[in-house]
């Protein structure tokens, strides 16, 4: 399926100042207003082809582990605002032989999700190895949120919630605790991300602006599995 490019196009206004525009693309099925590219990291089996599964399928596709290899992408629009906002989500390869094929892909995404799982302690203390590529290979202003995975596995757990916010804290960025198994806050965290991108995008001067860290804190005590709208 062809999808159209450049959905956003920056045109000039007649004061001087450039503006946004919004064209309404199409494909044969899939219509959006704005697309933006968000990528999952974190070290392998964390679960970030399971929390992209599930959000783009709303299923868990557990079992047998298969390691993602390389880079694969899926896309998924969904409503912010009335706007139809497409995320291509990169799922990257945790394993670190393919290390040198994500760095490629790091420039062009918007947003980053940074995954760890509560019952690996090496994946945890991991994440500033990860935040320290992200600095070198990253956009500046790229958004990123921090997601311990596996909630579910409340016995297995060695990650304290705490840890995590901590750790966010010290970078100041969003932290939610997630599970591809039950849903919970996955939908939350794609949201969240996609509301921010297009607040980022078409926000006016005089508009106030977008508190992500508010909305997740406000969003993540009432919503289960695939219950936001
Ligand atoms: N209980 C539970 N298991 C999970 C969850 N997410 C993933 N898993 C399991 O963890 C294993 C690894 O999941 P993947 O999504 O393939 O891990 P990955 O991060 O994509 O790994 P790489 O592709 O190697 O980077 C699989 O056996 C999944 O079934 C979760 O939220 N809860
Ligand atoms: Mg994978």
């Amino acid at each position: 399926m062809s999808i159209r490019k450049a959905p956003l196009t920056r045109k000039q206004s007649r004061n001087g100042t450039s503006k946004y525009v919004l064209e309404r693309c199409a494909s044969i099925n899939e219509y959006y207003d704005i697309a933006f590219k968000v990528m999952l990291l974190g070290d392998s089996s964390v679960g970030k082809t399971c929390i992209l599964l599930r959000f783009k399928d709303g299923a868990f596709v557990g079992g047998n582990f298969i390691a993602t290899v390389g880079i694969d992408f899926r896309n998924k629009v969904v409503d912010v605002d009335n706007l139809k906002v497409k995320l291509q989500i990169w799922d990257t390869a945790g394993q670190e032989r393919f290390r040198s094929v994500t760095h490629a892909y790091y420039r062009d995404a918007q947003a980053l999700l940074l995954l760890y799982d509560i019952t690996n302690k090496p994946s945890f203390d991991n994440i500033r190895a990860w935040l320290n590529e992200v600095h070198d290979y990253a956009q500046k202003d790229v958004v990123i949120m921090l997601l311990g995975n596996k909630s579910d596995m409340a016995a297995e757990r060695v990650v304290k919630t705490e840890d995590g916010e901590k750790l966010a804290k010290e970078y100041g960025v969003p932290f939610m605790e997630t599970s591809a198994k039950t849903g919970i806050n996955v939908e939350l965290a794609f949201l969240a991300i996609a509301k921010e991108l297009k607040h980022r995008t078409t926000q006016q001067p005089n508009e106030p602006k977008f508190q992500l860290l508010d909305y997740i804190e406000s969003q993540k005590h009432k919503t289960g599995c695939c219950s936001l709208v």
